[in-house]
């Protein structure tokens, strides 16, 4: 065995070495890519393992223990994904307060694709998603859709693409609307530090010379996400932002403010002409590599703590209640094995609250798996009810988005981070070495690189005159987006799937942000092993059909536009692209729309708040003691932006309110 003081001597000598590179601009690239390869295989060899959990033992008893005895938590937390680690994070800030945290996957941390940011597509039906699809969707071409959802610490924090945008404010003040409770709102939810902090209390930005416009105090600088701007830019995505202007979509410095989002982001060549940027804002560090909550909130300081156990591999298959007072209240929790479903399961205690952050899929899964949802549903796959609960499972509502492929110019797409030629792996060597040795080049690129956020009544897109017909408006105000256009730097036949390898094409993801659509999720089964049904109903509306189109429409002349006239090569007739969508006439774009649309990955909505909803405006589960939900499945509307941040946000408020609910310091 290879003494770890070797180790850190080889780690000193690849330093060295990686400075001289840095210095040295004619090293071969030979010697160069050894160090690179030699660093990633050391690192992962030397990775650190944090203290994780998978001797059940050490924190629970099994199941057929014969007794009643249990190893008891304060909090059991179910689920260590994008919630779940900021709220075992924040909880065991309290040293008296002692938390289990179960996760069914492992740890991020050990999974290198997850940390580059062009890499997520990479963990698309790996070991590490639950690789879901759902029912055939009847308004759409009765296709089944490919769901990915991260089986992994961090949860789709660890996988997805980063993009920090977090939503207009107008969706919060729905969201207090519809709860009746204001603590929901921008400006009690979100707003300033100075306020109520709980967007800007988990940000950390540092300012960026490269983006002088953007406000450092509208953002929050202390939190434990570092977001900010990825290191490269893609020409096209500057000629994006710069052609979105030039159509009459105004520019936005910053989309994450009480200003709204409304706006095409981040270019400063118009306005700063020193400075070419084309960039969103993602959560990043210095270091180039994705910042997860795992990350974050699960530092190796975090899991030191004494009174915070964190159980890896385990899938939570029931929560246990006490029903003795008429009340049903949640007493804990009963887990296994992945691996194990016909093995030992084991059972530990909550003396306070169990709280299940399994997302949008499986946390309504695991209520019903525990006898709290909708009878007939229940009695069906023969569970006991505890409690009828008409609405888990229901308002599945989903982004649904339509990926627009054109043909580009110069060769300069991302195809080459697919090496299938001579050429493209010399390219790839070349853009591995940067990343590796610098954090720059295009594979420190989320590939979503910049964005347009509009609405579909705009009559500066969609003149009256031509756009007669009108739509019904969905937006939650009107400063706020039903249209989002996220440019991408290489295209796709749908998600990971390459659209063909000779072919060097771009992307717009046109997104639609509030569809009328909904949706429900059912058990397929008692098994907690078994996928649960899940239909999201895509396009059910026409509404979600009409604004798809005119979306497609403003893609299409920003492709159009000066300067994406220079990248787009409007002369392509290759029948895998799209040049040809200006012949179409709305009813054919509409048939394009079913038969290809695709999930942007932002369900959401299925233990939601509300009156109609499964939890209160606390997140506690209606008619139950001692159980919440945390995560994206309550929020009772979908936000016309990108889902992380109020996820995050939704857990910093919830920790805050359970640790002054128990104050026990
Ligand atoms: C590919 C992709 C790209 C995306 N891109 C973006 C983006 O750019 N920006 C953005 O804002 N949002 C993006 N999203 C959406 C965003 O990541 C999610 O909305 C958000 O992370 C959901 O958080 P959550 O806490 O609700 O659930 P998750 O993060 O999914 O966490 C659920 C956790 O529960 C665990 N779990 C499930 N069942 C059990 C069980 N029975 N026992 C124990 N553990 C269990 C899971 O393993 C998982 O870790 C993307 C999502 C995906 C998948």
């Amino acid at each position: 065995m290879i003494h770890t003081d070797m180790f850190a001597k080889l780690f000193q000598l690849l330093d060295i070495l990686k400075a001289r590179t840095g210095t040295r601009t004619r090293l071969s690239v030979g010697v160069a890519a050894g160090v690179a390869v030699l660093t990633v295989i050391l690192r992962l060899l030397t990775a650190k393992q944090p203290k994780l959990i998978t001797d059940y033992a050490k924190v629970a008893r099994k199941v057929d223990d014969n007794g009643l005895e249990f190893d008891e938590w304060d909090f059991i937390i179910v689920g260590g994904g994008t919630a779940g680690c900021v709220l075992a994070s924040r909880l065991s800030e309290d040293p008296n307060l002692r938390v289990l945290l179960i996760e069914a996957g492992g740890s991020s941390k050990d999974v290198m694709l997850s940390k580059i940011p062009s890499a997520f597509g990479q963990l698309f039906r790996s070991p590490v998603d639950y690789h879901l699809y759902t029912e055939p969707q009847l308004y759409a071409g009765n296709k089944k859709k490919y769901w990915p959802r991260a089986k992994l610490l961090g949860g789709c924090s660890s996988m997805n693409a980063m993009v920090a945008q977090y939503g207009a404010p107008s969706d919060f003040d729905e969201w207090a609307e519809i709860t009746g409770d204001e603590s929901w709102s921008w400006n009690n939810f979100s707003k300033h530090v100075l306020h109520s902090p709980y967007i800007r209390k988990f940000e950390k930005y540092t300012p960026d010379p490269r983006f002088p416009d953007v406000d450092p105090l509208l953002r929050g600088a202390d939190g434990p996400i570092e977001i900010g701007y990825n290191k490269h830019v893609w020409p096209g995505c500057k000629a994006f932002v710069e052609a979105s202007m030039n159509l009459g979509i105004p520019f936005s410095p910053d989309f994450c403010t009480t200003k709204g989002t409304n706006g095409t982001n981040k270019f400063y060549g118009a306005l700063t002409p020193i400075v070419n940027m084309a960039q969103i804002m993602t959560y990043i560090n210095s270091k180039s590599t994705r910042v997860s909550t795992e990350s974050a909130y699960l530092t190796d300081e975090v899991l030191a703590r004494p009174n915070l156990k964190v159980v890896t591999y385990a899938r939570v298959t029931r929560i246990t209640f006490d029903t003795s007072t008429g009340v049903p209240r949640a007493t804990g929790v009963e887990f296994a094995s992945k691996s194990h479903k016909v093995g030992p399961k084991f059972r530990a205690r909550a003396t306070k609250e169990v709280i299940v952050s399994c997302g949008t899929v499986h946390s309504p899964q695991i209520l019903m798996l525990s006898g709290i949802g909708p009878t007939a549903q229940l009695l069906h796959h023969n569970i006991h009810v505890v409690l009828d609960a008409p609405n888990v499972g229901a308002n599945l509502v989903d982004h649904p988005a339509f990926n627009l492929r054109f043909n580009q110019k110069f060769g300069m797409s991302f195809n080459h981070l697919r090496p299938h030629n001579l050429r493209t792996t010399r390219l790839f060597i070349r853009d591995l070495l940067r990343y590796q040795l610098f954090g720059t080049g295009p594979i420190a690129s989320n590939i979503g690189e910049s964005a347009a956020f509009f609405r579909s009544d705009d009559p500066v897109l969609f003149s009256p005159a031509e756009y007669n017909h009108d739509i019904e408006d969905s937006s939650s105000g009107p400063d706020a987006p039903d249209l989002e256009i996220l440019m991408c730097t290489a295209a796709a036949h749908s998600h990971n799937i390459p659209l063909g390898r000779d072919i060097d094409a771009y992307q717009m993801f046109v997104i639609l942000l509030r569809p009328t659509s909904k949706g429900s999720l059912l058990l397929k089964s008692s098994d907690p092993w078994d996928h649960p049904l899940l239909d999201p109903s895509y396009l059910e509306t026409k509404h979600d059909i009409d604004v798809l189109v005119r979306g497609i429409r403003a893609a299409f002349k920003i492709a159009h536009t000066a300067p994406m006239t220079s990248i787009t090569d409007v002369q392509s007739t290759d029948p895998l692209l799209d040049h040809h969508f200006s012949r179409l006439s709305d009813a054919e774009l509409a048939d394009m729309v079913r038969d290809r649309v695709e999930t942007v990955y932002h369900p959401i909505g299925t233990c939601s708040m509300g009156p109609d909803g499964v939890v209160d405006s606390d997140l506690r589960v209606k008619g139950t003691q001692g159980l919440r939900v945390c995560d994206a499945s309550v929020f009772p509307k979908l936000v016309s932006g990108h889902p992380t941040g109020a996820v995050i946000a939704t857990a910093e408020k919830l920790a805050d309110a359970i640790k002054a609910h128990y104050c026990t310091k």
